[in-house]
């Protein structure tokens, strides 16, 4: 009979020492001379084969995988594409080698959880030690929930216990210590379906966290005997191979036929690796930086590392948890920490800037209390609204990588939805930030929302594919942030104004990117353009200039997607400003709706607008755009004279945008 007795965590999207509920318990165990069910701690971390393709860990000589290929479902698309896989392998590296500084360590496989669990159980009959329990943390994801379940029955089956935890990396924990602290119900039926309502449940925010636990100093030894990964995969044995393994499949098979490439000069927005130790430096360089501060007024920038925080990845897979976030906020606005004592706002309380951090991490809370409620409906056509009203244009995986021919229009959604994802659009902004997301694995949320608004509601293309495309290639990929977010833009999801939401894309250029600085690093094909409108719609460009920049003839150039109704009025004399705006009612009324959305508690923060962005202010072409709310669009008009159109264009291209504008209107009103 063995005297030891091991219990397995199994380590999912909690890949911290740090404020990790298991291991704290773990290491409270050892410290009291309580006596514990177990001996032994037996860290593992599976790359679950369902959601990361794993074929580069076979043995050498060996081609087949049990598992079949791990493929989105609507777009065939690898579900977790190179930035991710790189970012995932070293947070799981990283936490490895955390566990080893304090006695443990971290044994990694690849397979489906419970058959791994199963084959340690069968193991363990013949290897020195018993496994006493197995515990994990809980996920909301479907799939993650059929694994726990999976992973119970066969735990249970051989006698053993097993706990599902909580994970402790959000804002606002379960409920537990009460409705005065926690999430005010236990049932999720009652979140509300519009974020502000539950907001105000849960404020004020500052007050609302539990306190982050510590990590542990020492943790239960590795048994002494530890099964192998089982055949035909075999266990890398360095952070490199790790990542070689994980990417070997993904060459095999490119998903685009014309990938972007890299533009000269351009930066990612996000060089960062993954891990506990570089979350927490992130954290720390956005407070001393004073970008935490800053935060309010920078989140809807484009370019750069620091406009937003970028912590996103790290808290999708638990590096950092949410509370931990307050913390350093909490000490650095009560100056009661060295930290950021040079930035502003220290020592000054809550501020604007830190404030606005912690309202959006409250809407990660509620993406995933969403996912709580809705469970698969998080992945429906359809949404968690039911509706039903839109006429989705189709494309399966055969017909994207084929162009197999079902009927005219797959063919045309599924050329339509390769040039929207290789950033061959014709629309400035949303070409950008398919190339940037291609090519770093980030986009911004300003561009994402523009992105999903643009694929759903101007191409009524199933915007299942766009979420699918995100999962594969967005470094920061969470399941309900992710499908929560698309169908809120697609307007299917928890957004009060649905469909009535449509986001102007080169409105919104012209008020985020007013130089044109965006839509240039990552379109470096129009960097010598100097009309704000060619660079935004570069059909818009005379044939000449076409010809002058090499343009003539590229099909993105020559005929766009969409052909989006926007004028922008040159200065009237003496005045100095631009005006800009939609040609008809219904827009302009769109576009006061996707910038205005603080002022209207019902469209808070996802497009927070408001009294921000340097980047927006007078600055060239961007000034004076009326900010979509109509009204200084009559002002220009009224001043220039040029009301209701273009000033700047010839007889004869007026009439032609005319065309084409009322086309644009007439088929987004089919639409
Ligand atoms: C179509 C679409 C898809 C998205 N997919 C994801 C995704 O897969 N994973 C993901 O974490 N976020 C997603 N978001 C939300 C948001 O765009 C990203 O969280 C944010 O851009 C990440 O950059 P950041 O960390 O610098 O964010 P910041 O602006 O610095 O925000 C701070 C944190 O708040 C949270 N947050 C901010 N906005 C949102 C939001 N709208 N919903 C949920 N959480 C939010 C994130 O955790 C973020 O790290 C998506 C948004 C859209 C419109």
């Amino acid at each position: 009979m063995t005297s030891s007795r091991i219990l397995i965590y199994v380590l999912r999207r909690d890949l911290r020492l740090a404020d990790n509920p298991i291991l704290h318990e773990v290491s409270r165990v050892l410290r009291s001379s309580q006596n514990a069910s177990f001996t032994h701690l037996l860290p593992l971390y599976v790359f679950p084969a369902q959601q990361v393709e794993v074929s580069g860990f076979l043995s050498p000589g060996t081609t087949d995988s049990p598992y079949a290929e791990a493929r989105s479902k609507v777009g065939g698309f690898w579900r977790t594409g190179h930035h991710r896989v790189k970012f995932l392998a070293e947070s799981v590296w990283d936490t490895k080698s955390s566990l080893e500084k304090v006695g443990s360590g971290l044994e990694i496989r690849v397979g489906v959880t419970s058959e791994v669990i199963k084959d340690m159980l069968e193991a363990y009959k013949t290897l020195d030690g018993e496994v006493s329990a197995v515990w994990m943390t809980e996920e909301e994801g479907w799939e993650e929930k059929q694994d726990e379940e999976n992973v119970r029955t066969v735990v249970e089956a051989e006698g053993k216990e097993f706990q599902l935890w909580k994970d402790e990396k959000y804002f606002i924990d379960d409920i537990d210590l009460g409705p005065s602290r926690d999430i005010p119900f236990q049932d999720p039926k009652e979140l509300p379906d519009v974020f502000t309502s539950y907001r105000k449940m849960v404020e004020p925010l500052r007050e609302a966290p539990r306190k982050s636990v510590p990590p542990p100093s020492q943790l239960l030894p590795l048994p002494d005997s530890i099964p192998p990964q089982s055949s035909p995969f075999v266990q890398p044995s360095s952070l490199e191979n790790l990542i070689a393994a994980l990417e070997k499949p993904l060459h095999n098979d490119d998903e685009l036929e014309h990938p972007p490439k890299w533009p000269n000069g351009a930066n990612s927005a996000f060089p960062f690796s993954g891990g506990e130790k570089a979350g927490h430096e992130r954290i720390k360089h956005l407070v001393t930086s004073g970008s935490m501060s800053a935060y309010k007024d920078t989140r809807n920038g484009l370019l750069g590392e620091d406009f937003s925080t970028k912590l996103a990845a790290w808290l999708a897979l638990g590096c950092i948890t949410a509370r931990q976030v307050h913390e350093y906020l909490l000490e650095f606005e009560d100056g009661s920490s060295a930290l950021g004592s040079d930035a502003i706002g220290y020592g000054n309380g809550e501020n604007k800037g830190t404030a606005a951090v912690r309202f959006e991490l409250l809407w990660r809370d509620y993406m995933r209390l969403c996912t709580r409620k809705f469970g698969a409906r998080l992945f429906h056509i359809d949404g968690f609204r039911h509706g039903k009203s839109v006429p989705w244009k189709y494309v399966d995986g055969a017909e994207r990588k084929n162009k197999r021919r079902h009927s005219n229009s797959a063919v045309d959604a599924a050329e339509a939805l390769q040039r929207f994802l290789e950033g061959r659009s014709g629309t400035g902004l949303i070409d950008a930030s398919m190339r940037e997301l291609y090519l770093t694995g980030y986009t911004s949320n300003r561009a994402r929302q523009n992105v999903a608004s643009f694929l759903a509601k101007h191409l009524r293309i199933d915007w299942r594919l766009g979420a699918e495309w995100y999962e594969t290639q967005l470094v920061d990929y969470d399941v309900s942030s992710n499908w929560g977010n698309w169908q809120y833009n697609a307007g299917v999801g928890n957004d009060p104004r649905g469909e009535g939401r449509v986001f102007n894309p080169i409105k919104q250029a012209f008020d985020y990117d007013p130089q044109g600085e965006y839509v240039k690093t990552w379109v470096p094909e129009l960097r010598d353009v100097e009309d704000p409108l060619a660079v935004f719609q570069a059909w818009r460009l005379p044939v000449d200039q076409r010809k002058a920049l090499g343009l003539e003839g590229v099909e993105w150039v020559e005929n766009p997607l969409k052909r989006i109704d926007f004028y922008v009025s040159k200065p009237s004399k003496g005045s100095g400003t631009f005006a800009s705006g939609n040609r008809n009612r219904q827009q302009e009324g769109q576009g006061r709706n996707d910038l205005n959305d603080e002022a209207n508690a019902a469209e808070e923060a996802q497009g927070t607008s408001r009294g921000s962005s340097n980047h927006r202010r007078g600055r060239g072409w961007g000034r004076a755009r009326g900010r979509g709310r109509g009204r200084s669009r009559g002002r220009g008009g009224g001043r220039g004279g040029s009301k209701g159109h273009t000033t700047d264009e010839t007889p004869r291209r007026k009439q032609n945008m005319g065309r084409m504008d009322n086309a644009a209107t007439l088929e987004e009103a089919i639409a």
